[in-house]
């Protein structure tokens, strides 16, 4: 078995007076793609933020790797190299696609030989590197979002839906950068409700109903068991086939 970088127990997360999470168990093994399935309001971003530290947990732990960050801030959390692709992208739209990018790296100037990568990733980010990011297309600022988190080597990337409402082209190309990405020392964990492409890229999956995991295990044994599929997608997923 692989080894475990992050793993929730027990989570709990409480939004103002709502119970969102309700005892969250997840794992996520190093290296590969794990993803997160469920409906709109299963609590998937929610498992996200917490793990960033933008929500506390209220019971629960959150290890990564050797260490509970349970507590830790968002700063704490993101130096320890663990990067986050919010679903509204958090790029900054009056700005350069470049001034997105340098902002983005926090060790200092950005380092040529992995922003060469970065572009062949991503051939927008090189094409549109001095336009500003407000006018770029809605997958290439998807990317641009992508590429902002990865400007740094991370150890894992958390990101969200980064698919939706992206034209079939522009998610093949997502979905190749995110495979090439995967290839490298970077663990995905990622939210996706677009089940041909999130099983055509995920190792591990785990679905999540009403705050809590609702299935775990392997994404192609998800892919071969369809009588589990029935019952999680009648559940949970919406089937983009
Ligand atoms: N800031 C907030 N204040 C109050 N309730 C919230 C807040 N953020 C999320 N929720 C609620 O928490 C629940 C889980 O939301 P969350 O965004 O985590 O779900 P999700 O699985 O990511 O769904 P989606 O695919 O729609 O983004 C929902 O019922 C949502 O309304």
């Amino acid at each position: 078995m692989s080894d475990i970088l992050l793993s929730l127990s027990g989570v709990h997360t409480h939004i103002g007076p709502y119970h969102i999470l309700q005892g969250v168990d997840l794992l996520v093994p190093e290296g590969g793609v794990t993803v997160l399935l469920g409906r709109n309001g299963a609590g998937k971003t929610t498992t996200l933020r917490t793990i960033m530290g933008l929500w506390t947990a209220s019971r629960g732990d959150i290890r990564f790797e050797d260490q509970v960050i349970t507590k830790f801030a968002t700063p704490e959390i993101s130096r320890r190299g663990i990067a986050f692709v919010p679903e509204d992208m958090g790029i900054f739209t009056d700005l350069t696609v470049s001034e997105n990018m340098m902002l983005a790296a926090s060790n200092g100037p950005i380092d040529e030989k992995r922003l060469s990568w970065i572009t062949d990733l991503f051939p927008p980010i090189g094409t549109f590197w001095k336009s500003s990011a407000g006018t770029l297309s809605g997958g290439q600022k998807q990317m641009l979002s992508v590429a902002r988190a990865i400007i740094e080597p991370r150890r894992l990337i958390l990101i969200d839906e980064p698919t939706k409402g992206l034209a079939p082209a522009i998610i093949k190309s997502m979905t190749d950068a995110l495979k090439e990405l995967k290839e490298t020392d970077t663990t995905i964990l990622l939210v996706e409700q677009n089940f041909a492409m999130a099983s055509s890229i995920g190792d591990t999956v785990a679905v999540m109903d009403d705050g809590r995991i609702i299935h775990a295990g392997n994404m192609q044994e998800l892919v071969e068991d369809t009588a589990l599929q029935e019952k999680l997608m009648g559940l949970t997923l919406e089937v983009h086939q």
